[in-house]
């Protein structure tokens, strides 16, 4: 068994339908924060390290070996000999298969119908591709699977239309001042666990 030790940065799972803004929320971020934080590109991630089982025409997309990308994971977020000196950005469109332990936030970007259309017609994305992305966002299936796969309070959605000025700046922004309230708080309970323990060794 893995003995984990506690993080000191957190683990941010950003993600949303394709086009979205998830790599470039992520990527903004990582390099925009106070916090050292790194971004998983799980795609690229999936592609260069060939955590895949070939390529599914129907699907137009990678069969994800999910065992080999998770057990590569857990080494990046979870090293065994010291706590990992980065926070993460995890930047999938497929929220539900990470284990919750992992996760001190979810982020779900949400995007209008019509832009999200035009975002992936410029992607050249074939049209059952672009519909089958737009019907998913317009049912919010990765909302949904989200909140089914976390506790409600980590879970935040945000815009991300790129209608009102500065509204990645502003995401960004939030996102981090949320970072930054969770290593004050980690702190803080690695402080009274500190105290707990040496009460118990008092005894
Ligand atoms: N909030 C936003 N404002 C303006 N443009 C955006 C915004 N979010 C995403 N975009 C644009 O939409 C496109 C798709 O973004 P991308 O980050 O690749 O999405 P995803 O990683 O979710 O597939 C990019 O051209 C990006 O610049």
């Amino acid at each position: 068994m893995t003995t984990h030790h506690p993080r000191q940065f957190p683990v941010i799972l950003m993600t949303g339908t394709p086009g979205t803004g998830k790599s470039t929320t992520a990527a903004l971020l990582a390099s925009s924060s106070s916090i050292p934080l790194v971004q998983l590109n799980i795609s690229d991630i999936v592609k260069e390290k060939s955590f895949h089982e070939g390529w599914d025409e129907e699907w137009n997309s990678w069969t994800l070996d999910e065992d080999r990308l998770l057990d590569y994971l857990e080494d990046v977020i979870n090293p065994r000999d010291a706590p990992a000196s980065t926070g993460f950005i995890i930047d999938h469109h497929s929220p539900s298969m990470y284990p919750e332990r992992w996760i001190d936030l979810a982020v779900v970007l949400r995007t209008d119908n019509e832009i999200l259309y035009r975002r992936l017609e410029d992607r050249k994305y074939k049209a059952n591709k672009i519909q089958e992305n737009v019907s998913a966002e317009i049912m919010e299936v990765i909302s949904a699977e989200t909140r089914e796969s976390y506790e409600p309070e980590i879970v935040v959605e945000l815009r991300s239309d790129g209608l009102v000025d500065n509204e990645m700046d502003d995401n960004v922004r939030r996102i981090e001042e949320w970072c930054v309230n969770w290593i004050k708080n980690s702190a803080e309970r690695g402080e009274a666990q500190a105290d707990v323990d040496a009460e118990e060794s008092d005894e």
